[in-house]
């Protein structure tokens, strides 16, 4: 029998920086054959174009392959089984599979789905990479203050999912087997060590923490951890009740009353996609950008912008409030138009925000 090919897991929240991380591991990746499989939130497959533009001759366009919009525990045996299936059955397969998660997703049913007879001897989890804003969990943006939570919850049963995000991170965080605390040329020296010493504590026992700007970590470092993730999931436990499958092995009294649209995280986020004619101005349309996602509380936003005069695509993305622009590539055949992914907590006014981006 041949060695099982082994699989990274790339995990964590909208916009904390996994597309990046991959694009550097990829520019990096020295030789190693590397097929990416890509679940994205939002239809307008901006992570996939990003991937499929590094340019990298080790990566060839068939390197990526997309899973359809949504959540991998629901679409694992029309989806996620057969693009495995389909990637290790071909003559050339890859050294080392990477799957890039969406950024709403808890890592723990994919990780189950290696488990699957159909894949289960072909192919092992080498590790589960979460990757963190360290910004934006500086700021307390995921860390609810659990007093007041709680307090919310004796008033009220029905409010017990109004904490998706940290829940969300908190089993992103459980699941991991590194953490990489991104972003960290926007945090001080001081800071990061609190919040790399912070997530230590938060975490599995030999967790490695790891601090990082870009994504850059040597692919040494990425790759290569040996965990056999689907062996351990116990180890990985999860605070975010979803679906109750059979082998859900959570099955709390205290969990019966929620409804079931409730106990699934996706439908607690919404996203659209919101296309508009060339703007004229990159600065002032990033400015506007910034002013609509503050108005709206939206989580995250991307997409590509077409202006005026200019022959390249400009990337938008934003994270919060904060919005990075660049020209990528030429428009090439694709219709000069801009189009963005909005993506928040369900109950995003669409029309107010369109109306807003389109002015
Ligand atoms: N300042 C700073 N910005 C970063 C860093 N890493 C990523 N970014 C920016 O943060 C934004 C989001 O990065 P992505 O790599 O797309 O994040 P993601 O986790 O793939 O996002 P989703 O696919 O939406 O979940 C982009 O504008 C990046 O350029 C970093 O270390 N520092």
């Amino acid at each position: 029998m041949q060695a099982k090919i082994p699989a990274t897991v790339v995990t964590g929240f909208l916009g904390a920086g996994k597309t990046t991380l991959i694009r550097h591991m990829l520019e990096n990746a020295k030789g190693r054959r590397i097929a990416l499989i890509i679940n994205e939130f939002g239809d307008l497959g901006v992570d996939g174009d990003i991937l499929k533009g590094c340019g990298d001759e080790t990566c060839s366009e068939d390197d990526v392959m997309e899973l359809s919009n949504g959540c991998i525990c629901c679409t694992v045996a029309d989806d996620f089984i057969p693009t495995m299936q389909k990637l290790l059955d071909r003559e050339n397969a890859p050294d080392h599979i990477v799957i890039e998660t969406s950024g709403l997703a808890l890592p723990q049913p994919l990780v189950r789905a290696f488990n699957w007879p159909e894949i289960s001897t072909r192919v092992t989890v080498d590790g589960v990479v979460t990757v963190v804003d360290g910004k934006a969990v500086s700021e307390g943006r995921f860390a609810h203050n659990v007093a007041a939570v709680d307090a919310q919850r004796k008033l009220d049963e029905n409010l017990d999912h109004e904490t998706p995000l940290s829940e969300l991170f908190e089993d992103q965080i459980a699941c991991a087997d590194m953490i990489v605390v991104n972003k960290s040329d926007l945090l001080g020296a001081d800071e990061a060590d609190a919040l790399v010493a912070r997530l230590k504590g938060e975490s599995r026992k030999g967790v490695q923490v790891v601090k990082s700007t870009m994504g850059a970590l040597p692919v040494d470092v990425l790759l290569g951890q040996g965990i056999g993730a689907e062996g351990d999931l116990d180890a990985r436990h999860e605070v975010h009740h979803h679906h109750h499958h059979d082998d859900d092995d959570h099955h709390d009294d205290e969990d019966h009353h929620h409804d079931h649209e409730h106990t699934h995280g996706h439908d607690e986020f919404e996203s659209f996609v919101v296309t508009r004619p060339e703007i004229s101005d990159p600065a002032a349309f990033a400015a506007q950008v910034a002013d609509v996602i503050r108005a709206h509380d939206i989580l995250r936003l991307k997409g590509f912008a077409a202006v005026e005069g200019k022959p390249m695509r400009l990337t938008l993305q934003a994270v919060g409030p904060r919005v990075d622009t660049y020209f990528d590539q030429p428009f090439g055949t694709a219709p000069r138009q801009t189009r963005l992914v909005v993506i928040g907590q369900s109950g995003l006014d669409r029309a107010a925000i369109e109306t807003a981006l389109c002015a």
